[in-house]
């Protein structure tokens, strides 16, 4: 394979006028390197840049002889649409047969677990979505019916109550709602036919409780006949199908020579566990290089491990981890800052800042209860403004970004980002047609697009999803889709057809052209309330009496306040430069120019955490432990200051965005007694911004 000699177009293609050499050379060895082997590296240190680098230069070696191919994965769509946007232009090919890439869980399901559906269950996955999935859960929960007293067996609502309750103290209500959380969160382990929530198997194939085993299985056999799995389900169903057909592995490793894999912090166990059962054995010819940074390890929850252990730490006479030591995007500024929040340093891990262009010092930004995200957004501006960052095109592009850990949460109370925002929504940023309310419908469609198409769509996939949760089937008992809806709608009659037309017409026009969200809302509520939608023969029965909306009206009542402050907000914005809101973990693997870390409550805020107070004993005094804060190096305790750790990772990423000025907004009266001696004046690393309080 020739490497070498196509690298200096990669670095044309990616690093504008940069290169991968330097004083370590660690990304050229790494992008030079083809055995299988584990890569750790400090953000910004171009882990991903490099291994871009390296899929260019394998891409040229392409087709190989063999007619094998590459195997790319990450964890999440949005890093799979960046190597997409990066690479797809030059090289196309790698983007087409043999090659494949995808997430962990697209892989998983084309390569594994939809074969196996089919050969299984009769069908092909359709749908791995979690909020459809949670929907199915809800109509069979609210379809169980509780026991008569005294009346044996059981039904299963009583035993799953006892079951998934078992050994704690519940309420009611708490009892009821771990029966859901169960029905939603168990895994199906097909192999050994059991039911697990947790680490605890609640019921299984054979004993006592056979009968209730059978009767969910019954429900998710359905479910799986429908092609409707949670996530977990396709890598259940992808064991299974490793289980009863071994040979798959063989023809996976052939089809695939080399397996590269990024983001690999985020993975969770099974995930990891599934690529090597599949690609790393004796005697597969398989390369795997994994690419992470155990310290950025944020997705799911947030542990003080996580899952991946790099090869070297497996086997260590038999592999050694590579790793690249500097940050390419911080400056040395706000490198140094950034070191002291590392959790776990193996050797030749540091964040060494080389990105020269800027000495802006890390801002602490004041506020109190009061602040209000608009004005936290024009301070953001104004010293953006003073630095000049919003001129330079290479700023722009890589934007301005507000985060916050907590993003939304039911208590007035306390700090997080929809708080101060109200129009944020984490919502707002999908484009999928399914939301959990009628309102969200109407507000949150795919507004790119300009014309009547997308709201009309929305509207109706509410109306869609009302019908289904009213339990209304087509005659051949099936889910109504868009067009079957239409075809009912025709066969009521010329007038009822006609009358539905304009009606649609009328609603999509007044919130697209007048956006008036409130007034349609009320019409379509009363339309669907009324004779002309949920009271229509369903049925075609001669005589039926009108139905009335029941198990739909959580869906039709939610609220969900229209922000037309948001449409407002963006017109002003395309003006100048937009200030995008988002989660910690939605920048993970970003550049920006400039971040706004807004300091949240999760437990308690990201400040409080980070000061661990150990209590004085009868022999030792009270000890405080070092605060990365405060330009520290951190010494929290093995299997102790869980929360502190946790901050730790957040913290970590949110900072290591930047490539020019880090803001960190912390409530006052949190460090009160620091400020102080954080100031840069007094010999802190700190410039405070004082005025917003
Ligand atoms: N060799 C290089 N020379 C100059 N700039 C580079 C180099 N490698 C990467 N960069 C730039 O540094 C920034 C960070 O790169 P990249 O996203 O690849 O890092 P990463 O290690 O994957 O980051 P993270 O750990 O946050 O996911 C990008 O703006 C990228 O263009």
């Amino acid at each position: 394979m020739e490497i070498d000699k196509y690298i200096v177009q990669a670095e044309s293609i990616l690093l504008n006028g940069g290169t991968f050499e330097d004083e370590r050379n660690e990304r050229k060895n790494f992008i030079k390197n083809i055995e299988t082997c584990d890569l750790i590296a400090v953000p910004g240190s171009g882990k991903t840049t490099a291994l871009l680098a390296k899929l260019y230069c394998i891409a040229q070696n392409m087709p190989f002889e063999d007619g094998s191919g590459i195997l790319i994965l990450s964890h999440t769509n949005k890093a799979i649409e960046e190597i997409e946007k990066r690479l797809k232009n030059y090289c196309p090919k790698l983007f087409e047969y043999p090659n494949f890439i995808g997430t962990v869980q697209s892989f998983v399901n084309k390569f594994l677990a939809n074969q196996a559906c089919f050969e299984k269950y009769g069908t092909y996955i359709k749908k791995n979505d979690d909020e459809l999935y949670e929907h199915e859960v809800k109509k069979f929960y609210y379809s169980l019916e509780w026991s008569i007293k005294g009346v044996e067996p059981k039904k299963l609502k009583n035993k799953l109550f006892g079951l998934v309750n078992a050994g704690k103290n519940v309420t009611y209500e708490e009892g009821c709602n771990n029966i859901l959380k169960f029905l939603k969160y168990f895994e199906y382990n097909i192999i050994d036919g059991k039911l697990i929530l947790g680490n605890r198997t609640i019921l299984k194939y054979n004993g006592v409780n056979q009968s209730y085993y059978n009767e969910i299985l019954e429900w998710k056999n359905n479910l799986f006949k429908k092609g409707l799995l949670n996530y977990k389900d396709s890598f259940n169903l992808g064991l299974f199908a490793l289980n009863t057909n071994p040979s798959i592995k063989t023809i996976l490793q052939k089809r695939f020579k080399y397996v590269f894999i990024d983001e690999m912090q985020d993975l969770e166990d099974f995930q990891i566990n599934i690529i090597d059962d599949v690609f790393f054995n004796d005697s597969s010819q398989t390369v795997i290089q994994r690419i992470g940074d155990k310290n950025q390890s944020i997705y799911n929850s947030v542990k003080e491990n996580c899952d991946w252990k790099t090869r070297q730490e497996v086997d260590p006479e038999n592999y050694t981890d590579l790793s690249i030591q500097n940050s390419m995007r911080l400056s040395p500024i706000i490198a140094n800052l950034v070191d002291k929040f590392v959790l776990e340093r193996p050797t030749d891990y540091s964040v060494v800042g080389k990105f020269e262009e800027s000495k802006l010092p890390p801002h602490l930004i004041l506020i109190d209860h009061n602040t209000t995200g608009e004005s936290l957004k024009t301070k953001f501006k104004e010293i953006i403004e003073e630095c000049d960052l919003h001129i330079e095109p290479k700023n722009l592009e890589k934007g301005f970004h507000i985060v916050s850990w907590t993003t939304e949460k039911d208590h007035e109370d306390v700090l997080y980002l929809k708080k101060l925002f109200p129009n944020f929504s984490k919502e707002s940023k999908r484009k999928k047609g399914d939301f959990d309310c009628l309102k969200k419908h109407l507000f949150l469609f795919d507004k790119e697009k300009p014309t009547l198409e997308a709201i009309r769509k929305s509207i109706l996939n509410a109306l869609i999803r009302i019908l289904d949760l009213e339990n209304i089937k087509t005659l051949e008992n099936k889910n109504y889709t868009k067009s079957k809806l239409f075809s009912f709608i025709i066969n009521q009659g010329e007038e009822c057809y006609e009358n539905f037309k304009a009606k649609l017409f009328k609603w999509c026009f007044n919130i697209i052209t007048k956006e008036n969200y409130n007034d349609t809302y009320a019409e379509i509520k009363t339309f669907i309330e009324g004779e002309n939608f949920i009271g229509l023969n369903w049925y075609n029965e001669e005589e039926y009496t009108p139905k009335r909306i029941l198990a739909s009206r959580e869906f039709i009542n939610k609220d969900f306040p229209f922000g037309s402050e948001e449409s407002k907000t963006e017109k002003t914005e395309m003006d100048s430069y937009p200030i995008n809101l988002s989660s910690v973990h939605s920048v993970k693997g970003q550049t920006h120019c400039a971040t706004m870390y807004v300091e949240s409550f999760y437990y308690e805020y990201e400040t409080k955490k980070l000061q661990v107070v150990i209590p004085p004993t009868k022999k030792k005094p009270e000890e405080i432990l070092p605060n990365p804060l405060f330009n520290q190096y951190q010494t929290y305790r093995p299997n102790k200051d869980v929360r502190a750790k946790e901050t730790l990772k957040m913290m970590y990423v949110g900072f290591s965005r930047p490539t020019h000025l880090l803001c960190f907004a912390v409530l006052k009266e949190n460090i009160q007694d620091h400020i102080e001696s954080l100031k840069i004046e007094n010999g802190g690393i700190w410039k405070i911004i004082e005025d917003l309080v």
